[in-house]
């Protein structure tokens, strides 16, 4: 579960990024956070994994406190939150699977989990027989499949995915996010920063949408109009 109390974030120029933000995201949502360019969704996004503090509100991220969250708990914090980017951020020297490896032997994870674990993932966003692939060789749209697979790996409780679909053309997009959706059957929490209106409002999920530092609105089968 994550929650922001009255979060306020004022960067060090002065910038009021955010004024005053209370949501709550609860285990098994699939929630889009949309809103025009410079509103603060990036800066929901890192205060919710740790990169920035607030400079005043609460934070809770699945357990953790996160305004007085030790150094040494900010890794285990983050292990609860697989993170997912526009421009996919794979290693381009790395097959498919040493990727995700990567990402697992980072937290300890055992050969024994290695191989089990890969080849499931793998599965689940249909690249069962990618893994030997460079990155180079695969398309956008299989490049952020693999993106999913390794934030995937660790088995997160949720997914955080900052315009998952910002590269890659309408259907490959209509993919991508059938996949968010399908992972989020199976119970991960989602979070997706979009500002892709036919894809929001096609998919009827929660839309939380922020403007100017503030959420103007917060609605189930939520609809992401023009000029509101
Ligand atoms: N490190 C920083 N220092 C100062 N101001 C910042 C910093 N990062 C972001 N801002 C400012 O904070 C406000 C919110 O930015 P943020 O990146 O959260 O917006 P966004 O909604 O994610 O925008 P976009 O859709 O363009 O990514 C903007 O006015 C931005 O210029």
């Amino acid at each position: 579960m994550i929650r922001l109390r009255d979060i306020h974030k004022e960067y060090q120029n002065g910038t009021k990024a955010l004024k005053g933000v209370s949501m709550q995201i609860d285990d098994g949502d699939f929630v889009f956070l949309v809103g025009p360019s410079g509103s603060g969704k990036s800066t929901i996004i890192k205060l919710i994994t740790a990169e920035i503090s607030p400079t005043r509100g609460k934070l809770m991220v699945n357990g953790y406190n996160l305004n007085d969250i030790s150094e040494k708990q900010i890794p285990l914090m983050r292990r609860t939150i697989g993170v997912v980017f526009q421009d996919f951020r794979l290693i381009e020297k790395k097959t498919v699977y040493e990727n995700i490896e990567v990402a697992m032997r980072a937290v300890g994870a055992t050969t024994y989990e290695i191989r089990r674990r890969i080849p499931y993932v793998l599965d689940l966003v249909g690249l069962t027989n990618k893994g030997g692939r460079l990155p180079t060789q695969l398309s956008g749209g299989e490049q952020q499949r693999v993106a999913i697979a390794r934030a995937l790996a660790n088995n997160p409780s949720v997914i955080i995915a900052d315009e998952p679909t910002g590269n890659l053309d309408p259907a490959r997009s209509l993919e991508i996010m059938s996949l968010l959706e399908k992972i989020n059957d199976m119970g991960t929490t989602i979070l997706v920063v979009t500002h892709e209106r036919e894809l929001v409002n096609r998919f009827g999920k929660r839309v939380v949408a922020i403007e100017s530092g503030r959420i103007i609105s917060d609605a189930a089968g939520g609809y992401y109009g023009n000029g509101r």
